[in-house]
């Protein structure tokens, strides 16, 4: 897919990999006092890289995103995610624990066993969101080639799915 930008011509790589997936479990923050059971899913994710080819039709080999995207899906699979920037969840770390307090209830969880992450709820947007910023702030995608505009999508199931966009100097 092409896109005239005038001076410069701009592409989008898109990739969706196999091994580009993670399972994890969670659970949905629906208000102050409703969220879901734990369970989990098997997460997909695809990204769409824009930016300016090189004189020799490339932009950069997307053999170094497929390794970057695959990485970062790995560094999620098989742990229960926690959102760390919950308005409705209040997590305490002893070291050998973290607990959740929900409503009233606190639920305990092995330290080993979790991954907290800095988002709002662990759903499939901002799951988006969080590998969009990843992707972006660890700058390995940026340097491989002229990048302008970067899209995460995750979903958590067929026919479902949360995306999260970063486009350069916005
Ligand atoms: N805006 C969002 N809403 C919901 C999300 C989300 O990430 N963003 N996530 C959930 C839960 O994960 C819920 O467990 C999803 O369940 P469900 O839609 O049933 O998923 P399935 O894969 O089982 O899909 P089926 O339609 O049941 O086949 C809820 N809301």
């Amino acid at each position: 897919m092409t896109a005239s930008t005038g001076e410069r011509e701009l592409v989008t790589i898109e990739l969706y990999k196999e091994a580009m997936k993670f399972s994890a479990g969670h659970f949905t923050i629906f208000s102050a006092d409703r969220r879901e059971r734990m369970h989990g899913h098997n997460f997909a994710v695809q990204v769409s890289i824009t930016g300016e080819p090189d004189d020799n039709g490339m932009m950069g080999d997307y053999g170094q995103f497929k390794r970057i995207v695959s990485g970062l899906c790995a560094g999620l699979d098989e742990w229960f995610l926690l959102p760390g920037r919950s308005p409705h969840l209040k997590l305490r770390d002893d070291g050998e624990c973290v607990y959740a307090e929900f409503a009233g209830r606190t639920l305990p969880f092995l330290r080993s066993e979790v991954q907290v992450l800095p988002i709002r709820n662990i759903t499939v947007e901002e799951l988006a969101r969080y590998l969009c910023a990843r992707l972006v702030d660890d700058g390995q995608v940026l340097a491989v080639a002229p990048i302008h505009a970067l899209t995460v999508k995750v979903s958590s199931g067929p026919g479902q799915l949360g995306a999260a966009s970063w486009r350069r100097g916005a």
